[in-house]
């Protein structure tokens, strides 16, 4: 791959005119979208009028005209990107938080099934969630087995299976469809993680027949930092769900204030408490780029964007941990080296922003949306160029940061 064949590439790309709605620093090569992903402009005139009108003029009448809706509207313009129905996915809270009320939610479904099974070296969170949904139910636990061996670990004591559908650190992707139906031929529910992978590859809830799934929108959403989590629940078991963070914001009628909880019907049960409104606005702001992008498009760019990466790692002599087969993959390309936390500030240094994960991976990540083909091939020089004369050997680049 060339630099002027990386340029035919951005010639030909539909998603290029995408670019110029993100504010990308000027000199910087961001492949960190999978971690935060980049401002989208029209954030900033949505936030400033949801603080200067909405909030400062509108004041308390806001809820009235928008505010209160926000959850269930910014859930429905989730819903294409997962293939779930409008009603179907609700926006609040954090992903960790989604993950409690789920996990809990299954645990006490079905009370001859006992235990949640997951993945070793599933993202911390979703596996300390799951660590303390079964301490507040009595007589569970949880099951944590590697990959290989998650087939033989569901069995009829099985409540729920929980996965991360694109693994964080080596962006291989669990087939939706076919672990879906595992998890229901053992009798359990599913519970999917998108984190890593809304925005990143095509979903379909729907098809797979999957029950639940939660997911985060700062990553390839770009919904800003800490932006609020979406909640997927099946239509068949909104009834037979209970969110057991029996908030005010999730009773049937919250503003007649009664003693007794009553669950709203539908996914507005498993709302909580009154959701930050910033976060929603700048949230919904981004969410809005979304409704002409062809999902089929992002997964064959991001396609494109691997290739170039994966053969300046193979030139560097870097070994690649992500799959080569694309639709067994996310939207990120990881490498190991021993010292991939220099290499990574050494790449940082440089301007490619990308990050580190203990012990020994470099993390790329491919978003689609903002990354010219030509801005890849370069950080791909650069990574060549830091390995080949191990500029990485900086002892400047070994000091640690806290968030890495
Ligand atoms: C798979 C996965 N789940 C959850 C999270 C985060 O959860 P929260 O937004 O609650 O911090 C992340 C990343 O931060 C993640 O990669
Ligand atoms: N959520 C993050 C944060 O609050 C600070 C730093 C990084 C993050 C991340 O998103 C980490 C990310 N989930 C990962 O896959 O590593």
């Amino acid at each position: 791959m060339t630099r002027e064949d990386a340029r035919a590439l951005d010639r030909a790309d539909p998603l290029a005119p995408f670019r110029d709605r993100f504010a990308l620093p000027e000199g910087l090569i961001y492949l960190d979208g999978n971690s935060l992903g980049v401002l989208p402009r029209a954030v900033i005139p949505a936030l400033a009028d949801t603080v200067q009108r909405q909030w400062g003029e509108r004041l308390i009448r806001s809820w009235n005209e928008g505010w209160i809706d926000a959850p269930q509207r910014l859930g429905a313009k989730i819903a294409p990107l997962i293939g779930a129905a409008a009603d179907e996915v609700i926006v609040g809270d954090t992903t960790s938080t989604h993950l409690f009320k789920a996990l809990v939610a299954a645990l006490r479904h079905d009370p001859a099934r006992r235990t949640i099974v997951s993945e070793a070296g599933n993202f911390p969170t979703d596996l300390h969630i799951a660590e303390g949904a079964v301490a507040c139910v009595a007589g569970t636990a949880l099951k944590v087995v590697d990959r290989a061996d998650l087939a033989a670990a569901l069995d009829d004591d099985t409540a729920v299976l929980l996965l991360t559908h694109v693994h964080y650190k080596t962006a291989e992707r669990f087939d939706l469809a076919d672990w879906t139906a595992r998890a229901h031929a053992a009798g359990a529910l599913i519970l999917w993680d998108f984190s890593h992978s809304v925005g990143a590859v095509p979903i379909d809830v729907t098809a797979a027949g999957a029950d639940m799934a939660v997911g985060c929108t700062y990553k390839y959403l770009n919904g800003g930092p800490g932006a609020p989590a979406f909640l997927y629940v099946a239509r068949r078991l909104h009834d037979a769900l209970a969110n057991p963070v029996s908030g005010w914001m999730g009773h049937a009628e919250p503003f007649a204030f009664t003693d007794a909880y009553r669950p709203a019907a539908g996914m507005k049960r498993w709302l909580v408490g009154t959701p930050s409104i910033l976060a929603m606005a700048s949230l919904e702001a981004a969410l809005d780029l979304w409704r002409d992008i062809d999902l089929t498009q992002i997964a064959a760019k991001s396609a494109a964007l691997f290739a170039i990466l994966a053969e300046a790692g193979a030139a560097a002599g870097l070994p690649c941990v992500s799959p080569t087969d694309p639709a067994r993959r996310g939207s990120h390309i990881s490498f190991r080296h021993d010292h991939a936390y220099e290499v990574t500030q050494a790449l940082i240094a440089r301007g490619v922003i990308g990050d580190f994960r203990a012990p020994d991976v470099l993390r790329l990540g491919l978003t689609p949306l903002y990354l010219s083909h030509e801005d890849v091939w370069r950080a791909g020089e650069h990574l060549r160029d830091v390995i080949a004369t191990e500029a990485w050997r900086n002892a400047a680049y070994a000091e640690r940061n806290a968030v890495t």
